[in-house]
């Protein structure tokens, strides 16, 4: 568990993070997201214990990390995979960590394995991959089997198939029951493995929110495309839907509010901007393919339209 508590740090003339203040709970992956500068890492080094905050307060299990009794076995992070020295082996660097813990040579084996380095264990790092380097990093962040583990852009450098790891082994640390908290700014992906996301913008927090809640949100409609818009949107509108046409949809403009059915001003407005495509709102896909067929309208597409994780984030940290 980590508890952040009006946590606020300044460097001179810098508000980095500004009275912040969120729970990451055991059991779930928690995403931190925010735009460059936003105050992502320096919260995380605060965290940490390795930036002091000018106030406020950030516990992991109650306590400050400098406090921990056993730290490598309670957090385990990583906040810039190329720090790390390059004239050592893989497992020569995880050995020393190993050591200072008063961790046992058996889990550095153990923990190569996990992130799939046992076949480089004895190369020097100086020849590592961006990718290995970042997998080298998570091996460092699991050598104690910590409770909470904090990653500062873990999925950097890794390609497609080292993401889907990621993301496996993440959700499976947090279905064990760990605290995960993780930031990112690959939108598609972080939306893929976060349960919970924490957004924040200028050091302030915008929104703390569960990614499906979120999503849900800004849930933007069903696009559909038929021959006989004009018909079908009347008959969509009586059920309670409220329709634009797709183009302005894509410009983002407001819905217009639900109408009375029969309104051939509408229909019109509908040809006229938008063609054969409407995006509809209030109503699931499957209840408007069978509004569609009771009124003896062709329909040549019908598409749940989700706002991507990235729309939703660009929207609320304009
Ligand atoms: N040691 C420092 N001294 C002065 N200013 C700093 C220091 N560290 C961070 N800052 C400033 O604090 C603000 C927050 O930076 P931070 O690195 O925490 O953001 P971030 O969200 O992690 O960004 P990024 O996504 O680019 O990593 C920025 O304006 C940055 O310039």
């Amino acid at each position: 568990m980590i508890e952040v508590t009006e946590l606020t740090k300044v460097y001179g003339s810098t508000r980095a993070v500004s009275g912040l203040t969120f729970d990451v709970k055991p059991g779930q992956v928690t995403g931190f997201l925010g735009h460059n500068g936003a105050g992502k890492s320096t919260t995380m080094r605060m965290i940490l214990g390795l930036h002091t905050p000018t106030s406020g307060k950030a516990l992991i299990n109650g306590v400050r990390k400098q406090d921990l009794r056993d730290p490598m076995r309670e957090v385990g992070a990583m906040l810039d995979a190329a720090e790390v020295q390059g004239g050592r082996s893989a497992f020569a660097h995880l050995q020393a960590l190993a050591y200072a813990g008063g961790i046992g040579r058996r889990r550095v084996v153990e923990v190569l394995e996990e992130v799939g380095l046992s076949g480089v264990a004895r190369k020097r790092i100086a020849g590592f991959s961006q990718g290995m380097r970042q997998r080298l990093g998570i091996a460092a962040a699991l050598l104690g089997d910590p409770g909470v583990l904090i990653l500062d852009e873990p999925a950097n450098g890794l390609d497609p198939d080292g993401i889907r790891w990621l993301r496996t082994m993440l959700r499976s640390l947090a279905a064990e029951g760990r605290t995960v908290l993780l930031s990112s700014h690959l939108m598609t992906e972080m939306s893929l493995t976060a349960d919970r996301l924490i957004i924040i913008g200028q050091g302030r927090l915008i929104e703390d929110v569960s990614t499906a809640d979120l999503l849900a949100r800004f849930q933007s409609g069903v696009l559909v495309r038929s021959p006989h818009a004009a018909h079908l949107s009347r008959a969509l509108e009586a059920a309670g839907a409220t329709i634009r046409p797709a183009q302005d949809a894509e410009a983002g403009e407001e819905p217009v509010p639900g109408r009375p059915a029969g309104a051939g001003a509408d229909a019109r407005s509908v040809r006229d901007a938008g063609g054969e495509e409407l995006l509809v709102a209030g109503l699931t896909a499957a209840v408007i393919g069978d509004i569609a067929l009771a009124n003896g309208c062709a329909v040549h597409e019908l598409v749940s339209r989700r706002t991507s994780l990235e729309e939703a984030f660009m929207e609320i940290t304009q």
